[in-house]
């Protein structure tokens, strides 16, 4: 028998008519709704996450499925994706039925993460490493506030978090993720800067450009990967780094000094 190569064959991508057809779907701007419609981006952002296989992943707003579809064909043990727009519900759950994958409807912002993450999670560790990951192509309207919760949770070691090794590949506005990853030299170092070194190793992995998006955002987005850090520079309770590094902040501010936020 020739050994023909298998190659996996999945439905195509919907396009926007599909999407349109399918949910009656017009884009809510206040969810931030701009979807990415390219595969080849979509699979590079899950590939930045990096070993998902048997892995715990949770997704946060798939909309139409296209970032989770690639989660699954890589074939993690769990995934729970949290949506706000119930209209997406008849389509992941029918993902969900073919796959080890909870959906859940609901806002992301007041939600328990820790509940995404099964106790015995720590089995999954790899070589001391758990191959525990969080992705989410992000609504603009709550990246950074998610960030900041996010990282906070990390700080206090919370539950899934406790091991401070949860890896995350989210998604920003271009700026918003190069005063992320800004050196101390330089003038993008903010408050956000600060916070987010201080808890994790962060990566700008690459910019996606709006027009790779339907309905087509003002900005650029840019692809951060998280790696909590097992120790932090500043080992302070999170609420007092972050009022220290603001009063720092606005003391630039106030007297004009380069990099004030
Ligand atoms: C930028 S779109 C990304 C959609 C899809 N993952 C993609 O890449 O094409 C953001 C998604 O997050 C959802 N969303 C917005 N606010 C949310 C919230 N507070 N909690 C959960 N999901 C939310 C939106 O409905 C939308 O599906």
């Amino acid at each position: 028998m020739s050994a023909a190569k298998v190659v996996a064959r999945l439905p195509p991508l919907p396009t926007v008519r599909d999407l349109v057809r399918l949910y009656r779907l017009r884009a809510l701007r206040q969810l931030s709704q701009n979807f990415l419609m390219d595969q080849r981006l979509i699979d590079k952002i899950v590939k930045v996450a990096g070993r998902i296989k048997c892995g715990q992943v949770c997704e946060v707003g798939p909309g139409p499925g296209g970032i989770t579809r690639a989660i699954l064909n890589r074939a993690p043990e769990r995934l729970v994706v949290i949506e706000k727009d119930h209209r997406f519900l008849p389509t992941l759950e029918a993902k969900a039925c073919e796959n080890r994958m909870e959906v859940i409807i609901g806002d992301v912002m007041g939600f328990n993460m820790e509940k995404c993450f099964p106790e015995d999670f720590r089995k999954e560790w790899v070589d001391e490493q758990p191959n525990v990951h969080l992705i989410g192509n992000l609504p603009f309207s709550v990246s950074t506030p998610l960030i900041i919760k996010w990282l906070e949770a990390i700080s206090e070691r919370r539950s899934a978090w406790s091991y401070g090794r949860v890896g995350m590949t989210l998604t920003f506005q271009k700026e918003v993720a190069e005063r992320m990853v800004a050196p101390v030299t330089t003038s993008q170092r903010c408050r956000l800067s600060i916070m987010c070194q201080n808890w994790c190793d962060v990566r700008h992995a690459f910019t996606i450009p709006g027009k790779a998006f339907v309905p087509k955002p003002d900005v650029d987005v840019g692809v951060v990967h998280f790696i909590p850090k097992v120790e932090p520079i500043i080992p302070l309770p999170f609420k007092l780094v972050e009022k220290v590094v603001r009063s720092i902040f606005s003391f630039r501010q106030k007297y004009s000094i380069r990099g004030a936020e």
